[in-house]
């Protein structure tokens, strides 16, 4: 067994500007300070990997710009366009919703980081590994093709899926989301297309507002391959090993991919400042166990991790070196943060959650 995984410098060098979401502004109250998607939890995460020793069970891959083309599958030029010239001025610009800033140079970072998503799909479906993680920044899950949005600049996501099925001859992809807020991008790039088959796991209503609702299933070819789990606060490893099961599992049995991609968020975390879930590194290890066991059963299932959201500088590391762990096969270091995010409860599957998974493990019966 061997696992890809990828990181590039430069992704800690993002510059978000200041403002834990919106520009320091003191007449409103708002000191400066680093914005809440600043790239340091991200570096930290890499720095866990490196210290911990996991890195050394670990194929590096390499990183590369994608090109304009290989964007333009996802994004229209008119967006790609206007990141170019945003990030090439000295001020900087936004991804497209005013809340989103960045700085000079965010086009050059954004799209290694599209990029390096294609790379790691590509070393997995070559087969030089066997599964991957790819940790970039900015995030991409909120990206749609005319406007970034949420801290994403581009869907890096979306970019590695449709380079797989135009120049890798994959086929059928899934796309798994359970960064804690909807993965609206994907839903909306591949609502008509039954080869994507599009599923969020994610806090109801938290981010974008009104978005990624049960009854937004896909449109026309697509209705049955879009799958929405939104889920009440409070939810911890109970709940989310519950939707695992009842909903991962058998919707991936289900589609039958050929390339299994994770959005892999870790602000469902009990320490993230942007939802109010509570799981644990252990839940998302288990979580990688699910949709390891499930792409594998699959006839060409592959695995491939692409890093999105995630705030929380102390867990955020342990959250990632345990997913990485869990694709890897290698336990190297203990979360030292779980006794005391386990002592805080939020374990137990409640009746609530178990009803919420359950109105989404119902849609499953229709994917085929
Ligand atoms: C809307 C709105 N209105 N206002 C005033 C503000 C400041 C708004 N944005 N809030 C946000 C923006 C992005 C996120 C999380 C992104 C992520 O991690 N995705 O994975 C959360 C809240
Ligand atoms: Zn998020």
């Amino acid at each position: 067994m061997s696992t890809g995984y990828l990181w590039h410098e430069v992704f800690g060098w993002h510059d978000t500007g200041s403002g834990p979401l919106f520009p320091a502004d003191p007449a409103i109250g708002i000191a400066p300070m680093p914005h809440l998607a600043n790239s340091d939890t991200k570096r930290r995460m890499h720095e866990l990997v490196a210290v911990s020793g996991l890195l050394d069970h670990l194929t590096r891959i390499e990183g590369r710009p994608a090109t304009r083309e290989e964007l333009l599958r996802v994004h229209t030029p008119e967006h790609v366009d206007r990141i170019v010239a945003e990030s090439a001025s000295a001020r900087g610009g936004d991804a497209g919703d005013g809340f989103s800033a960045f700085g000079r140079g965010a086009y050059e970072v954004a799209a290694l980081g599209a990029g390096s998503a294609i790379a790691m799909t590509e070393a997995v479906v070559s087969g030089r590994v066997d599964d991957g993680y790819a940790l970039v920044n900015p995030a991409g899950h909120h990206a749609v093709a005319g406007t970034g949005m949420g801290f994403c600049i581009f869907n890096n996501v979306a970019v590695a899926a449709r380079h797989a099925q135009a120049e890798l001859g994959v086929e059928r992809v899934a796309i798994v989301d359970w960064d804690v807020h909807h993965g609206n991008g994907a839903q909306a790039i591949f609502a008509a297309d039954p080869s994507v088959l599009t599923l969020s796991v994610h806090q109801a209503n938290c981010f974008p507002p009104d978005s990624g609702h049960l009854h937004q299933r896909g449109e026309g070819a697509g209705h049955g391959y879009n799958l929405n789990v939104p889920l009440p606060p409070g939810c911890g490893d109970g709940a989310y090993g519950y939707l695992a099961e009842t909903v991962l599992a058998p919707a991936l049995a289900a589609f039958e991919p050929d390339l299994v991609i994770v959005a892999s968020g870790f602000d469902a975390g009990a320490m993230d400042p942007l939802a109010r879930q509570m799981v644990t590194s252990t839940g998302f290890a288990h979580l990688v166990d699910t949709v390891r066991d499930a792409a594998a059963s699959s006839p060409q299932g592959r695995l491939v991790m692409v890093q999105e959201g995630g705030y929380s500088p102390l867990y955020v590391p342990f959250c990632g070196l345990a997913t990485i762990s869990a694709l890897a096969g290698v336990h190297v270091l203990d979360d030292p943060v779980l006794p005391i995010v386990a002592a805080q409860g939020g374990a137990d599957l409640l009746p609530h959650q178990r009803e919420a998974v359950d109105a989404a493990a119902a849609l499953v019966a229709d994917l085929r």
